[in-house]
């Protein structure tokens, strides 16, 4: 079956925007009418099993998660030959791409801390709702027109009430996480520190040409303090920052006060929303081709499992009934 023959019904391409390892992604129009990124799994996505439940899950939380600063799910179905997911569509791409087209010319102070104030207020959101995003980079950030940014790809999300497959990105990857340990609030604020140093600094903290090599600088190395390669970051920031990227996760700063320190350099208090009302999840329930239909609930990850899981598998699968 073609792409063109997978597309929803009332769902009109426009063009492709985007090929990663999971999807093939669209310029198109939904049922509304609005212009939507259109993301459509590869043929190979849908045969390998794991794959295919990295996209089933990246379809039920982008629809279940609320946030002004999450990428905006529209409608999805989660399995089989007509698995899609329509989301917000950003038109300058992603964060990384921006940053390749200015050719190493790096973010303005305010511009950078305004991108990272958003990012850390969609971690926070996550991390309060008791969820893990596990591959936070510049590759997973969107940015607006406007300048605001979301945080985006959730397929690697999970909740930690039920345990998930441990996974990132070697440039972003906690020490404890190279270690095989479990992943954590802890290990993505250390994945948001390590955007934050680039960002604001304009080079990335850890570097080195393989996985080893990359694996050796995140346990070993110690990189130069934030204030010093950047003197302008406000000091609460860089403070934090430096604590953010600390090798043992109990010694690192929360996203949340990552948030407050960029929000308070930015001029900025945090909205009404912050504690409490930015949409809860509501939970989501998808048959396993039908279309994705959500059900009103509070947010309500299922209880932890009984038995232990076992290291680095998939410890929880949302769309397995329970027996
Ligand atoms: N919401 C969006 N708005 C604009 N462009 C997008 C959007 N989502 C994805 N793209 C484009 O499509 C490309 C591929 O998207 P993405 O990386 O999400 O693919 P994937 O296959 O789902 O992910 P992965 O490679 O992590 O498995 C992005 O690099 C970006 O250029």
């Amino acid at each position: 079956m073609t792409d063109h023959e997978r597309i929803p019904t009332a769902y009109r391409l426009i063009r492709s925007i985007g090929r990663g390892n999971t999807s093939q992604v669209y310029l198109a129009t939904d049922p509304e009418g609005r212009e939507v990124a259109l993301k459509l799994p590869h043929p190979e996505t849908l045969r390998v099993h794991d794959s295919a439940e990295r996209f089933g899950n990246e379809v039920r939380l982008t629809l279940q998660f609320k946030h002004p600063h999450i990428v905006r799910g529209f409608a999805g179905t989660p399995f089989g030959p007509q698995a899609f997911l329509a989301i917000q569509y950003f038109p300058l791409g992603a964060l990384s791409e921006q940053l390749v087209m200015r050719q190493g010319q790096k973010l303005d102070l305010t511009e950078a801390m305004r991108i990272l104030c958003d990012i850390a207020g969609a971690l926070a959101y996550l991390h309060r709702n008791g969820a893990v995003h596990q591959d936070v980079k510049t590759q997973n950030v969107y940015v607006d027109p406007r300048g605001r940014a979301a945080l985006g790809d959730l397929g690697n999300t999970y909740f930690v009430a039920q345990g998930g497959k441990v996974s990132g990105s070697p440039y972003y990857m906690a020490p404890e996480i190279y270690h095989g340990e479990n992943s954590s609030s802890a290990s993505d604020v250390y994945s948001l520190a390590v955007m934050m140093y680039e960002l604001l600094t304009g080079q990335r903290p850890f570097s080195g040409g393989s996985y080893e090599e990359l694996m050796v600088a995140h346990l070993t190395r110690f990189p130069t303090p934030l204030s010093h390669v950047n003197p302008q970051v406000p000091r609460p920031v860089s403070r934090l920052v430096e604590q953010a990227i600390a090798k043992r996760p109990q010694d690192r700063s929360s996203a949340d006060q990552l948030y407050r320190a960029l929000l308070a350099a930015l001029g900025e208090k945090p909205d009404e929303d912050d504690d409490e009302s930015t949409q809860a999840p509501t939970a989501y329930q998808a048959g396993r081709h039908g279309t994705a239909t959500r059900v009103p609930s509070g947010i309500t990850p299922p209880a932890p499992p009984s038995t232990p899981l076992a290291k680095g598998g998939w410890g929880w699968n949302p769309f397995k009934k329970k027996k």
